[in-house]
């Protein structure tokens, strides 16, 4: 079965409709304010509305509270909520308030110890998204086209399905699946121009990637 990507920080009609084309399966909207992704609210709806059902409409938050959650689930008809530094115990709560949408509780990862970080998220987790761990001053918790050691993952007993995430373009997408045997891979920089500019072609050429892979 050929690995499937999200697009992620999307905020243009443009780039989402060209995340849809080339045959993303996860679109990622953003609600964390301080990021140069970040969706606002009142522009949520009208780009949701642009994604077929078929596609997994996904919230990237970083440790939400209920209001946020509620505000942009309604906004944006989200399937997946995407959490950044959330501890267990918050995505307990939430899998309680939102039984129905699945979570995608973010480890991240820069050594193999942290991948232990994983298995709390058992019971809570549709999947479990692995990401490049971020230096701790910096003002994102994810977005900033950092790569972990895949070899990390290697003999990892997985507890959920999960997805590779960070550092990834269309150059390296094939080798990280290769590698990791990954099934959902995750880019948000590595289709970018700059930060929060996306490119469409950047975004083909990502997705025609991760199909030939
Ligand atoms: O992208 C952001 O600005 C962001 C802000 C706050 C929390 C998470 C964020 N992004 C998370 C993602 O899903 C990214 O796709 C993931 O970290 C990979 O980013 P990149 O290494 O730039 O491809």
């Amino acid at each position: 079965m050929p690995a499937t990507a999200k697009i992620c920080g999307l905020t243009t009609p443009a780039t989402l409709d060209a995340a849809i084309a080339g045959g993303a399966s996860h679109v990622g909207f953003v609600f964390f304010p301080p990021s140069p992704r970040h969706l606002a609210l009142d522009r949520a709806p009208s780009l949701a509305a642009r994604v077929p059902d078929r596609i997994h409409r996904t919230g990237v938050f970083v440790d939400p509270d209920d209001a946020l959650l509620d505000a942009a689930i309604a906004a944006a008809r989200l399937a997946v909520l995407q959490l950044h530094k959330t501890a267990p115990a918050r995505v307990a709560a939430i899998r309680t308030r939102f039984p129905a949408i699945a979570l995608w509780p973010v480890v991240a990862v820069r050594t193999r110890a942290d991948l232990d970080a994983a298995r709390p998220f058992a019971p809570l987790a549709e999947r479990i998204l692995y990401d490049a761990k971020t230096p701790d001053a910096a003002a994102l918790p994810g977005g900033m086209g950092l790569r972990f050691d895949w070899r990390l993952l290697d003999g990892f007993v997985h507890p959920r399905p999960w997805l590779l995430s960070g550092g990834l373009d269309a150059g390296n997408v094939g080798e990280a699946i290769a590698a990791t045997g990954a099934d959902l891979v995750d880019v948000s920089s590595g289709v970018e121009t700059a930060p929060g500019i996306k490119d469409v072609d950047k975004i083909a050429a990502f997705l025609k990637a991760v199909r030939l892979s």
